[in-house]
């Protein structure tokens, strides 16, 4: 029989009906196995249900296995949604965000990164935040990495056992262009069950700054991310491998002559992944 356009639109709209159901319900049974996690965390001892390893896990493998014309934003954007909404329905959680370098970009990133269900709650400087994140039950803070705050060697609050600690660093997946691209860390109360990660980030305290310092930390595989004069000498921020710990960073301090640094741990995150420019163009839409 021929077929009007009409008849064409409407077969198309019932395959996308049908499609939408079927994503519809993987939905909710994804909602249906909440329950158990609920209980197996719960024995884990409860508290922040966020799991950021696991997170950068499953981004990775949704950019690795994507194709297809629908751009990698949105993707990578509605995963975003799924995976922090469901772990919000496990433990309520807000997102306490640092608005000292520009609400825009902070809320651009938080949104993206932990949708709308989960409350944004914007506070003035680092330090707002870390406390507010310490006040909580389970609350998730987010700072720029690269500080900018004006609060000074605000990474030190984090130092101490039971000092909140930075547990992840957002976009998981990085690349040029990505719409909520603003380097952030995740910092959380600490908690037993979070295991050791592929980047661990220290606090080192030198007396005085000390030219040698730089090259020393660079001799560990070591990346200074932020400094502050802080009372009674120098505090800087540093990511480097986990499997150098923070003996390897003394040592090699030590061996440059910095004597006395003071290295502390203040968390730690999965090893940053990035796509380059090619891979990223696979996906952008046609112009
Ligand atoms: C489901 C879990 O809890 C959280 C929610 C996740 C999800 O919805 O996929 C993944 C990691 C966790 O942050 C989990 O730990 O596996």
């Amino acid at each position: 029989m021929f077929k009007t356009p009409t008849d064409t639109l409407s077969e198309l709209r019932c395959e996308i009906d049908r499609i939408d159901l079927a994503m519809h319900k993987l939905l909710m049974q994804r909602g249906e196995i909440i329950d158990r996690l609920i209980e197996v965390k719960r024995a884990q001892g409860g508290g922040c249900a966020f799991r950021p390893d696991r997170e950068a896990q499953m981004m990775r493998a949704l950019v690795e296995r994507h194709q297809g014309l629908l751009p990698l934003d949105a993707v990578e954007g509605i995963w975003r949604i799924i995976v922090s909404t469901f772990t919000y329905v496990q433990a309520h959680y807000s997102v306490h965000a640092d608005d000292s370098g520009g609400d825009a970009q902070m809320r651009d990133s938080a949104r993206f990164h932990f949708g709308f269900t989960v409350p944004y709650v914007p506070h003035h400087g680092a330090v707002a935040v870390i406390e507010a994140v310490e006040r909580s039950g389970g609350d998730l803070g987010v700072l720029r990495s690269a500080g900018g705050s004006g609060d000074g060697a605000w990474w030190l609050r984090l130092v101490g056992d039971a000092a909140p600690k930075i547990i992840a660093r957002l976009p998981f997946v990085e690349r040029p262009d990505h719409p909520a691209g603003l380097p952030v860390f995740v910092v959380a109360k600490p908690a037993a069950e979070l295991g050791p990660q592929d980047i661990a980030l220290h606090s080192v305290s030198l007396a005085q700054w000390s030219h040698a310092a730089p090259a020393a930390i660079a001799a560990a595989q070591g990346e200074i991310l932020a400094s502050a004069p802080k009372s009674g000498g120098y505090a800087l921020l540093v990511a480097a491998p986990a499997a150098i710990g923070e003996g390897g960073l003394v040592r090699e301090l030590a061996n440059a002559g910095v004597v006395g640094a003071r290295v502390e741990s203040v968390g730690g995150h999965a090893a940053r992944f990035e796509m380059n420019e090619a891979r990223a163009g696979v996906f952008a839409p046609k112009s």
